[in-house]
């Protein structure tokens, strides 16, 4: 349904995307993920057809409609959510009763039906994006691009927020979703991983996690040793990473009964330690993680 050959683009003098090629074939959700700056906005705009490459073609197959939710989006905050709506879908050409209906819908499937006459200007965050989401998704588009539409949405409403970019897939769009909230990253298909305008990953998020090459030790109730043993800890060959959370300390690490041998003999020195225990590598280290391995490729 969309197609990018050899697209980039630089503002002024910033190359803000390196050229990229791919093509998104299948329906499903495809999610942008990585450090502020990294390109997700220019990407996102590319695939959207709302701004123009610097170079390389970006091609629509499907001929599709496209819906697009940018960071900040343009609501009308003097009319209810439902005036919005009537608007945004009369100016994608819905007709009439189709329209009623299809917004009737969408306001039952967003929750904001009981809100339909309040003033868009006084939404919370989530509801303005659940808003802005049915808005995009009116004319039943095949794709929709939402970027970080969980940004500023508190816990609950991110949820909430994913579980309408699910049933916006059920009916056959496909969705293009950036975030800096990792949790979200799982529930996508595919994530493509961002880093200084280039794509330095795209994979399932399980593949993501299971080609991880390091394992996850956690000392638990670690106290002051989860930063007194972190300079020691990095400096080993065999330790990728540690660092505090929480309570606990992390080390992810490739020699991993001889990392584990040597936590625990630190760990025997230090009364009320907690247990070193493995846990399964989180978004959050494989992306961190990624992304660090291209900046020392870099700066190599
Ligand atoms: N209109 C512009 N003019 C000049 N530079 C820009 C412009 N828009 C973005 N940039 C720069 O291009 C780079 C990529 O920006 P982009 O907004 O795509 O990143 P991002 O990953 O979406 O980051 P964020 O999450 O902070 O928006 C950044 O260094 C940004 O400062």
């Amino acid at each position: 349904m969309l197609e990018m050959k050899e697209v980039s683009k630089v503002y002024g003098r910033h190359q803000a995307l390196q050229p990229v090629s791919f093509s998104l074939e299948k329906e499903g959700i495809y999610g942008v993920v990585g450090p502020d700056g990294a390109g997700k906005t220019t990407l996102l705009r590319l695939m959207a057809g709302a701004l123009r490459p610097s170079s390389g073609e970006v091609i629509h197959t499907t001929g599709a409609k496209i819906g697009y939710v940018p960071q900040t989006f343009g609501m009308y905050e003097d009319m209810s959510i439902a005036e919005n709506l009537h608007f945004y879908g009369q100016l994608n050409g819905v007709p009439a009763p189709e329209r009623e209906k299809r917004i009737r819908e969408l306001l039952d499937r967003t929750g904001l039906a009981p809100f339909s006459d309040r003033l868009a200007g006084a939404l919370s965050g989530g509801m303005k994006q659940k808003l802005a989401i049915a808005t995009a998704v009116l004319h039943r588009p095949g794709l929709v691009v939402l970027d970080e539409p969980t940004n500023g949405v508190d816990p609950v409403s991110r949820q909430e927020v994913w579980e309408i970019v699910r049933s916006v897939l059920r009916e056959g769009t496909t969705v293009v979703i950036s975030t800096q909230y990792l949790e979200g990253a799982g529930l996508c298909d595919e994530v493509f991983l961002m880093h200084q305008g280039r794509i330095i990953g795209r994979k399932s998020p399980s593949a993501f996690v299971s080609e991880f090459p390091y394992h996850v030790w956690v000392v638990r109730d670690a106290g002051s040793v989860r930063v007194e043993w972190l300079p020691r800890l990095r400096q080993e060959p065999a330790i990728a990473e540690a660092y505090a959370r929480g309570t606990d300390l992390v080390v992810l690490c490739r020699e991993k009964e001889r990392v584990k041998e040597m936590l625990e003999t630190l760990r025997r020195d230090r009364e009320g330690v907690g247990p070193v225990e493995e846990e399964p590598a989180s978004y959050e280290d494989v992306f961190t993680q990624a992304v660090k391995e291209a900046e020392g490729r870099e700066s190599a």
